[in-house]
């Protein structure tokens, strides 16, 4: 079965066709691209239309291709009503649109994506798997915010939670490196791409994880803020900035760029590199905030098991792994500078051995595991909607 795969994150589209085999699992890769995303606003037609065309020349290209036979959408905010990924219905494709107002960078890209799918594809299903539907187990203490009730009841203010695609499969491999159940598995996973999020992981499940009611909260990140008192943004107003001005400020302007001018991780570290004052600072508040949640998280599952780097920055940066791992020293974590910057094997261990649990980089695979859960669908008993007019 050929599935095609879209995730659009906030600085980028990546796009895969895979192939699944009948059990549904480990589906091979025909296709695997990356394009810089136009950062503001919705994706054209122009742009997805230049992307579908590379997907069908590499299925022309597969000898015994066959055609699409599934389309599976990363969408990053599925609110309470999506706990596990659905077949893409108007009716779907309109709760997504409009919770689009919790997830301003992302889920207006997902929805242009069904859309321009649906008309160069009509009658191939198309699914959507969901960033916040791994959190749902987060219990209330956690996820509810400290307001009065009628905002959680009314308005739905709550933590949702993101990257939850990405953490699902990390700690399904994480566990799989380490010969346990993932269901016995206590962990703090870091994801740390353009947007950045921690989660607690107890046994297997989303216990806490810093991002909140939309991905505006919790660790710096390459344009946002993360944590801040929310009174800056009561000052701002009154001092005569709209809400759209200040959202466009905290998402956009801010974190790495706002302190260091680059949300480009490989720039900020050069630049730490070469001594420059505002990439030391930006680095440096990164890196702190990220191990005072590692302590806090540590405490959340009971003492965890291991510490995941995974996403762009977890994967690559060496010098930003380094710089967390040298403050975590009282969790009895300490990190092996020879094995930090060997690439030997996919998933490694970067600690040293007489760490009191392992810290371990693991590549996010968001794509995979889209894949399967879109096989899933639409192979599961329930016949697969193949309109999304339906
Ligand atoms: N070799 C590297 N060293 C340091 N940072 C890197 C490296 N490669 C990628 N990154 C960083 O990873 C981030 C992008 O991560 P990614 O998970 O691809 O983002 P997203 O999915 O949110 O668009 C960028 O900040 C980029 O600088
Ligand atoms: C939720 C989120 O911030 O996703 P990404 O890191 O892909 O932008
Ligand atoms: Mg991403």
């Amino acid at each position: 079965m050929l599935i095609l795969v879209l995730n659009p994150g906030s600085s980028s589209l990546k796009y895969q066709v895979r192939r699944i085999g009948a059990s549904g699992t480990s589906p091979a890769l025909l296709l695997d691209r990356v394009v810089d995303g136009p950062q503001e606003g919705p994706l054209g037609s122009g742009f997805l239309g230049a992307v579908f065309d590379v997907v069908d020349a590499a299925i022309d290209n597969e000898t015994d291709g066959g055609p699409l036979e599934a389309i599976g959408h990363r969408v990053v905010h599925g609110g309470e009503r999506f706990g596990s990924p659905v077949c893409v219905t108007r009716d779907v494709m309109g709760a997504i649109e409009e919770l689009g107002e919790l997830a301003p960078l992302h889920n207006a890209a997902s929805v242009a994506c069904m859309r321009a799918a649906a008309d160069r594809w009509p009658d191939t299903p198309q699914v959507a798997v969901f960033d916040t539907a791994f959190h749902h187990t987060m219990p209330e203490f956690a996820s509810r915010y400290a307001v009065p009730e009628d905002l959680y009841t009314r308005h739905g203010i709550r933590r949702y939670g993101f990257h939850g695609i990405s953490v699902e499969m990390a700690c399904r491999d994480t566990a799989a490196f380490l010969g346990v159940p993932v269901s016995s598995l206590n962990a703090v996973v870091a994801h740390l791409g353009n947007g950045a999020s921690v989660t607690a992981i107890k046994n297997g499940c989303s216990a806490d994880t810093s991002m909140g009611m939309t991905p505006l909260e919790g660790l710096v990140m390459g344009t946002r803020s993360g944590d801040l008192d929310p009174s800056v943004v009561t000052l701002l107003q009154r001092r005569g900035l709209g809400p759209d001005e200040i959202d466009e400020l905290l998402n956009h302007r801010a974190g790495l760029l706002g302190v260091a001018g680059s949300s480009d991780m490989r720039t900020v570290q050069d630049a730490v590199r070469h001594g420059d004052p505002r990439a030391i600072l930006a680095s440096d508040m990164a890196a702190y905030r990220l191990a005072k949640y590692i302590a806090a998280y540590n405490m959340a599952v009971g003492g965890a098991g291991a510490l995941v780097f995974t996403g762009g920055i977890g994967e690559h940066s060496v010098q930003f792994r380094s710089r967390v791992l040298s403050l975590v020293g009282p969790l009895g974590l300490y990190v092996d500078e020879d094995r930090n910057q060997s690439r030997d094997t996919r998933i490694r261990t970067i600690s040293t051995d007489g760490s009191r649990f392992p810290v371990l980089v693991v590549p996010s695979d968001e794509e995979r595991a889209i894949a399967e859960a879109t096989a899933a669908v639409v192979l599961s008993d329930d016949p697969p909607i193949r309109s999304i007019n339906e």
